[in-house]
């Protein structure tokens, strides 16, 4: 509410109360706090603008934060990046500006926020669950990578839910533009949460990391914690180098196979985001058009 957003603007003085894109002279109003990532803090903002009184989301990063050039150049890059992409199962980036303090980024507000949020809910999701949201993710997957962009940081937490439970890929500060095909990326500055063995052996990079994130977002959902999930962050990478996980013999033995081809310690023998439709994983049963809000909360019954 009003004053619970004015109360956390009231934390971050920089965080104006109205926001001015002094270029389109459209003006927003700052509403309720949604949440911060690194630097940014992410905000609703609706446009005073006749033209469009859209709600969107707006990331803000305050310019004190941005003193290296290294980390103004990451910004620049995430920004260059979205601005270009257009596809039903991206959020879509709508603009930015900045002003005196800040950098904004208008970004697509997807009001059920993302699939962490269902899965600190609900734990476990279902199968067909799983296959209606890696449908949607692959898809997205497919556009970014016919596009030459690797995402890099694919985790729960970065697949929004619009209002219809529509996936959206978002956060694009980790993504990188492949230039040559057969281009290895060597470097990252950044620590994705979902990290490929080849990231951690420094052996150079390519498309296939976003297939291994999509491998532990599966299991993430069907199992109900990361596949390589440890007390400590070393031991964490010490599991990933001896591709140490475990999946329960309960689950599916086709979502099984699913998720073990995609963890292949082996970049080149994981699949292709092309290849991964045609899986078994997607014929196990016709897959869901749509999902009841209820699979926010409750274990849906879905025969
Ligand atoms: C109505 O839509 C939303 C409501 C909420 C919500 O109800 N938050 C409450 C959490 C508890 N606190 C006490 C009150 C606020 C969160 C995200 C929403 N939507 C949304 C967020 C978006 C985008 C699109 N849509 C895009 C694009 N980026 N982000 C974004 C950006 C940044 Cl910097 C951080 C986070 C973020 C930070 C921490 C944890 C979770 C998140 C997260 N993934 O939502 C999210």
């Amino acid at each position: 509410n009003a004053d619970a957003a004015a109360a956390q603007r009231a934390k971050n003085p920089t965080i104006p109360a109205v926001i001015v894109n002094s270029q389109s002279r459209i003006s927003y109003n700052c509403g309720k706090f949604l949440g911060k990532g690194g630097f940014a803090f992410c905000y609703e903002v609706t446009s005073s603008d006749a033209s469009d009184c859209r709600t969107l989301a707006c990331k803000i990063v305050s310019k004190k934060l941005l003193v290296k050039d290294s980390q103004k150049e990451k910004m620049i890059q995430e920004i260059e990046i979205h601005r270009k992409l257009s596809h039903e199962h991206l959020v879509k980036f709508y603009d930015s500006f900045a002003d005196q303090e800040n950098m904004y980024i208008l970004l697509e507000l997807c009001s059920r926020r993302s699939l962490m949020e269902l899965h600190r809910r609900r734990k476990l999701v279902t199968v067909p669950e799983a296959q209606y949201f890696m449908r949607q993710i692959v898809s997205g997957c497919q556009y970014l990578h016919s596009n030459k962009i690797i995402h890099r940081d694919l985790k729960l937490g970065n697949v929004f839910l619009n209002s219809k439970l529509w996936v959206k890929i978002g956060d694009f500060g980790l993504a990188t533009q492949v230039n040559r095909d057969g281009e290895q990326k060597k470097t990252m500055c950044g620590t994705p949460n979902y990290l490929a063995p080849e990231v951690l052996n420094k052996q150079g990079h390519s498309f296939e990391v976003d297939v291994w994130s999509l491998g532990c977002i599966l299991y993430t959902l069907v199992v109900g914690r990361p596949p390589f999930e440890s007390p400590s962050l070393k031991e964490t990478y010490v599991r990933i180098k001896n591709n140490n996980f475990k999946i329960p013999s309960s689950l599916n033995p086709v979502v099984a196979a699913f998720i073990r081809s995609m963890l292949q310690s082996q970049p080149q023998l994981r699949p292709s985001v092309f290849a991964m439709p045609h899986d078994p994983f997607f014929s196990l049963q016709p897959i869901l058009p749509s999902l009841p809000e209820s699979v926010l909360t409750v274990t849906p019954r879905l025969d």
